[in-house]
């Protein structure tokens, strides 16, 4: 990672629960300004992992660093985050909501309210100022909490599954709120188990099973651990040409599908042009995360996060 600053750090933590293993071992490295994700099903471990980066609970072992201390409440200022659990006060006007989350972090109250005027100003929601947060629909409370989050102009987000509830406008609004946030140079790290959001955002992802930490790095590395895809169409059914076909090669409604062969795409053009297949189409692509997670992660961990595979998959 070279020259670059680290803003979180995780090395080996590990979380008992009651003789229960909740996090088995995690070390995770975020660096300053980028956006991280922690992927995982349901129950892997997510939130205990985040709650002893924060220092919200002590880890059974290991460690972790956050903004270059040992002891990350020393930096709650510093910190935004977003707890899985989200609650405000139900008779709080909203502007009002949002500077009593800064001052929870040391902003003045004169100040954050300020703010909060022009933060729901700038996405064309000061109509919400005055309003109590009890008349908000479920999707417009979450936008006043993350709002609540960024209000004291932390060097560090942390959102626990910041996309769970929000329809689809909301989601693409937060993917830009979390993007701004790291073109501005704050670091995010955010949990999901929504692996298009990760593929989208993320430049580093730390994949969790189970309380282990499968894969840890650039999503580029986990993409490349796989080979590429072939998808191919011919108008010849058979031919010489057939056997630059990988064995693993399947047919699925008159395509072919296979992975790259080792050897690159060229000797397998030249034996589809030579074997005169008559290449109606042909892709390569390469693997999304999506595939990666399925490869590194495994099924099962796939299916519980909502993957069901398609038919063609299934075949
Ligand atoms: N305070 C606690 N006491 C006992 N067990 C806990 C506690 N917190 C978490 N666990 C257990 O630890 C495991 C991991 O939970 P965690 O909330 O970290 O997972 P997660 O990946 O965030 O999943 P989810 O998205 O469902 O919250 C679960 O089996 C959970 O029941």
């Amino acid at each position: 990672m070279g020259e670059r600053a680290i803003a979180a750090e995780a090395r080996d933590l590990v979380k008992d629960f009651d003789g229960k293993r909740a996090v088995d071992g995690v070390s995770l490295t975020v660096p300053e300004g980028s956006i991280t994700g922690i992927l995982g099903p349901n129950g892997a471990g997510k939130t205990t992992t985040i709650r002893m980066m924060l220092g919200i609970i002590e880890p059974s072992s290991g460690s972790r660093s956050l903004l270059g201390h040992d002891r990350p409440l020393e930096v709650a200022r510093e910190v935004g985050y977003l707890p899985e659990e989200r609650g405000l006060y139900p008779a709080m006007p909203v502007a009002e909501a949002i500077a009593f989350m800064g001052a929870l972090r040391g902003l003045p109250l004169k100040e954050g309210r300020r703010r909060a005027l022009e933060l729901l100003k700038s996405r064309g929601h000061e109509d919400w100022a005055k309003q109590p947060i009890r008349t908000l629909s479920k999707g417009m409370a979450q936008t006043v909490q993350l709002l609540g989050t960024i209000i004291h102009e932390p060097r560090l987000i942390v959102l626990d599954e910041p996309f769970a509830g929000l329809d689809a406008i909301n989601q693409e609004k937060l993917e830009q709120l979390i993007r701004d946030q790291a073109a501005a140079g704050v670091t995010v790290i955010f949990s999901t188990h929504v692996i298009a959001h990760a593929e989208r955002l993320c430049e580093r992802v730390a994949i969790i099973a189970e309380g282990k930490a499968v894969f840890e790095g650039a999503v580029d590395e986990a993409r490349g651990r796989l080979r590429p895809i072939v998808h191919l169409r011919t108008r010849a059914d058979d031919g010489p040409w057939r056997a630059a076909l990988p064995a693993s090669a399947k047919k699925l409604g008159g395509e072919w599908r296979f992975e790259l062969p080792a050897s690159g795409p060229e000797p397998l053009l030249r034996a589809l042009i030579d074997g005169d297949a008559g290449i109606e189409t042909l892709s390569i692509e390469r693997p999304g995360l999506h595939d990666a997670f399925i490869a590194i992660a495994g099924e099962a961990a796939a299916r519980e996060m909502g993957h069901v595979p398609s038919a063609e998959e299934a075949a």
